[in-house]
């Protein structure tokens, strides 16, 4: 009998075919916490959350059964998924299930932000009559520019469009066939942030989005502009919304969500021109009954062995090929990563070419692998399962194929990028007994560890170059572990990869960035 423990409100709809299930016991023990929650883990095959359990290292830790962790919605920020991996738990979520309801609630706070509704209902039935002071604007002809036009992003689009608003998207994986198909006019980051008269952010929180907009940013804005959020807290900075507002900048803000939740009493909510909800997003019956449906067909099949879908950490593939192709999982992740980090603009196409004794494999879940590692570095929820989904969805032509060309080595893998602006590439191998190898970038030969820190250096091959690199780098107390040079030809063009200790601050990097030899630099976190 399989032990499901349910500790958030989660749709009876969903529950039902778990009660109906005979293999399965069902223990709802919603906003279960503390010892009780670390006592119940210890016998639970299955654990089906919302956002407000934490599913910590520790709870983890606890859970000898534990098969999967099933999260009725997107976002699994709640979840540890590095340490469910590690212990060889699956994590599924619902990408799809709330995407209209979230939609639905941006909307519904952008004309609440436009028309001041919630305002005017407080001032309202405090006895007040009070017209003047809710004067609003309209959407018809306002122009919405929308940070990250991924499923919820695309659903607003369709909705201010109907309203006659002007939509302006930018997404760093948005095309122009793309943009063109939902009639958004695609923009640069800053050419997004200048136009709106209305700004919304709809990315996952990463690294590169964890506050975005900022000070800097909210200067760039037109005076009187509008803010939301309805993605994830901390996207916007909420010190630098807070005086935006104050300067008068901003004229409104309406959030969903907080960086941290709940808020409490939050200094933002001392302005009036800020509207708020409780991250009401996802919460509406449809919502609630098609995440509770997906995650419960999906826990019921991963119990029982059977195949799934939406797998946060876990290829699905046979034992036995799983076994052949471990060797190469690692290096295949960090070709993508590297390469999406490499690459600007766009992505268009990825080819990957496998040569050698890799070759003589099924490499179908390398190529998944591959293409996870690439659309990790912008997308919300990539797993080895849904990434050719995503990308076909994105328009990214994917091809797949195979070489009796090995330049030399056992095995190789290389993937080219092709973007709106670019064409990358990076190859890579496995060294007998010694792991990972990129062994081409471009066209330069290389022989680089993919691991930790690299800095990735276009310059002009010139005397002194590397040194003057090297002595910036020391200067900064930054250690460099290892160092590869390549050239086309003596005084052209030239790249250094260097491998660190720790970050470059971004004071060298502007250093570095004015040595005059220097064309480009890009920080790679592997
Ligand atoms: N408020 C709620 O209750 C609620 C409900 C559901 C989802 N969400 C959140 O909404 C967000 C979007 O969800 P989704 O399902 O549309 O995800 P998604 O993965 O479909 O879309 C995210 C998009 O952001 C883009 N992106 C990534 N980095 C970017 C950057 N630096 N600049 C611009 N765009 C960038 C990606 O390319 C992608 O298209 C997530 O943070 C999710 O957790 C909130
Ligand atoms: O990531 C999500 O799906 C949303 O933020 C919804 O979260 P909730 O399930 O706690 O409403």
């Amino acid at each position: 009998m399989y032990k499901v423990l349910i500790t958030d409100p989660l749709s009876e709809q969903g529950i039902y075919q778990l009660l109906e299930a005979e293999d399965v016991e069902v223990k709802r023990k919603p906003g279960l916490t503390g010892e009780e929650l670390f006592s119940a883990i210890e016998t639970a095959d299955a654990l089906l959350v919302r956002s407000q359990t934490k599913v910590t290292a520790e709870l983890i830790e606890k859970a000898s059964r534990l098969k999967v962790i099933a999260r009725a919605g997107v976002g699994v920020d709640n979840i540890d998924v590095p340490a469910a991996t590690k212990k060889g738990i699956i994590v599924v979520n619902a990408p799809d299930g709330n995407t209209i309801s979230t939609a639905e609630h941006t909307f519904a706070m952008l004309i609440a932000l436009a028309r001041n509704i919630p305002q005017a209902y407080r001032s309202v039935i405090s006895g007040e009559w009070n017209r003047k002071n809710f004067v609003g604007v309209e959407l018809n002809q306002k122009t919405l520019s929308i940070i990250g036009l991924g499923r919820i992003g695309t659903e607003l689009a369709k909705r201010a469009k109907a309203f006659r608003m002007n939509v302006v998207a930018f997404d760093p994986y948005l095309s122009d066939e793309r943009a063109a198909k939902i009639g958004v006019k695609k923009a640069t980051f800053e050419e997004a942030i200048a136009a709106g008269d209305f700004i919304t952010v709809h990315t996952p929180l990463t690294k590169e989005t964890r506050h975005l907009i900022n000070k800097e940013t909210f200067s760039l804005m037109k005076d009187g502009v509008r803010i939301l959020n309805c993605a994830r807290g901390g996207i916007i900075d909420e010190e630098a919304l807070y005086d935006a507002i104050q300067s008068g900048k901003v004229a409104g803000a309406a959030l969903d969500v907080f960086e941290n939740e709940p808020p409490g009493e939050h200094p933002l909510f001392s302005l009036p021109q800020v509207i708020a909800t409780p991250h009401l997003g996802a919460s509406t019956l449809e919502a609630q009954e098609n995440v509770a449906v997906d995650v419960c067909e999906e826990v019921l099949h991963i119990l029982r062995g059977e195949p799934f879908k939406n797998a946060v950490n876990l290829p699905s593939i046979p034992a036995e090929l799983q076994q052949k192709l471990a060797p190469y999982q690692e290096l295949a992740e960090k070709l993508g990563k590297f390469i999406s980090q490499v690459a600007s603009g766009a992505l268009t196409k990825i080819t990957v070419t496998y040569s050698g004794e890799v070759a003589e494999l099924e490499v179908a879940p390398l190529t998944r692998t591959i293409l996870k590692g690439v659309l990790s570095h912008h997308l919300t929820d990539v797993n080895y399962v849904n990434a050719p989904h995503l990308a076909k969805q994105r328009g990214i032509q994917v091809v797949e194929q195979k070489t009796a060309n090995t330049h030399g080595f056992t095995q190789l893998i290389k993937v080219e990028v092709v973007t709106a602006t670019d064409i990358r590439s990076v190859a890579g191998t496995l060294l007998n007994g010694f792991g990972s190898r990129i062994t081409k970038i471009d066209d330069y030969p290389v022989d680089v560890t993919p691991q930790g820190h690299l800095v990735f250096v276009q310059h002009r091959d010139q005397p002194g170059a590397i040194g003057r690199v090297g002595t910036l780098l020391g200067s900064h107390d930054i250690n460099i572990a290892t160092m590869q040079v390549g050239r086309q030809a003596i005084g052209g063009q030239a790249i250094m990869v260097l491998r660190i200790d720790k970050p470059l601050p971004q004071s060298l990097i502007a250093s570095l960035q004015e040595l005059k030899e220097i064309q480009s630099l890009i920080e790679i976190d592997l």
